[in-house]
């Protein structure tokens, strides 16, 4: 967790604790992605502990995706390092899907997991994919559908699923990219609860990209919230402030708190600032900012 002699605002976690430790998933040290001129983020440091759950938070094109990406090994960064495990689990954004929905069962999905939908597996590879496919539908409690076409399942059904595949790899990493948009608030829960269970059983660290914090606000440990190239790091508290995301957002955000729930007023308009970057202003940076900007 946060190391308190690197704090530069008490509000926040800017600069996380750095240095090797086996209960690490990942370690970002200074770590900078940028698409040409536009920077996603920069001296990013971030250890994500085993069982850790954090939430990344931001408007769109505010690069949740890519810190996924980089967390996969698909985007290098640009500067700085990454040190991550091999052991990753990952649910992608349901329209990732490419197949046919109606000539794929529940367990074809699961099955991909285990040898990326590889054909020609031997005697012995098809005896241990049918024991590792059986145990992640057991796990998350979709054995009984397994044999039905994937388009024949409800939405929540089909997200159980998905949420099997990326365990078939006993991952201590999982991400997931916004497994909940499209479900219904009954389904979101079955599915946030079976993502946290996964983090439980198995001291699994999650890292949950989203648009809508209040389904998973009760097991959230830490939040990244990025917006146009300036990020946040801390609890839930520290970030989901008025102060903190005015600050990021650098206009007029209100946070406030109803029945435990968190509602941010203004937050989604002033992202589309996230081009904001110009000569003028982008080396501006905030007092407070303790060099986390990614603005150049
Ligand atoms: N391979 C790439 N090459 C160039 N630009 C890219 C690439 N991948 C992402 N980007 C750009 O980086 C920015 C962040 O994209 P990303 O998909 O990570 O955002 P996001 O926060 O996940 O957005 P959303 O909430 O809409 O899914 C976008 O402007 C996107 O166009």
């Amino acid at each position: 967790m946060a190391d308190p002699d690197h704090r530069t605002d008490p509000a926040v976690t800017p600069t996380t604790d750095v240095g090797p430790r086996p209960d690490t998933v990942a370690t970002f040290e200074h770590g900078r992605l940028a698409f040409g001129s536009r920077v996603l983020w920069d001296d990013l440091n971030l250890r994500i502990a085993r069982g850790e759950f954090i939430a990344v938070l931001g408007p769109n094109g505010s690069g949740k995706t890519s810190f996924l990406r980089c967390l996969l090994g698909q985007y290098p960064l640009d500067a700085g390092t990454l040190d991550v495990t091999d052991a990753i689990g990952y649910i992608p954004q349901q329209h990732a899907d490419d197949a046919d929905p109606m000539a794929m069962r529940g367990r074809d999905l699961v099955g991909f997991g285990v040898d990326g939908g590889r054909w020609g597996i031997g005697l012995r590879g098809r005896s241990r994919r049918r024991r590792l496919v059986d145990a992640a539908l057991a796990e998350v409690g979709a054995t009984a559908y397994a044999d039905a076409p994937m388009g024949l399942l409800s939405g929540g059904e089909q997200q159980r699923l998905r949420v099997a595949q990326s365990l078939t790899g006993d991952p201590t990493l999982l991400l997931c990219d916004e497994p909940l948009s499209s479900l219904d608030p009954t389904n979101q829960q079955l599915v946030v609860e079976l993502i946290d269970e996964r983090r439980r059983k198995a001291d699994t660290a999650v890292v949950f990209v989203t648009h809508e914090i209040n389904p998973i606000l009760p097991y959230v440990d830490r939040v990244l919230y990025l917006v146009g190239g300036h990020f946040r790091i801390g609890t839930p508290d520290e970030v989901m402030t008025t102060e903190t995301l005015s600050n990021l957002y650098s206009s007029d955000v209100e946070v406030l708190r109803v029945n435990g729930r968190l509602l941010v007023i203004g937050g989604e308009d002033a992202h589309h600032c996230d081009h904001r970057p110009e000569p003028a202003t982008a080396t501006t940076q905030p007092e407070d900012d303790g060099g986390r900007s990614g603005l150049t």
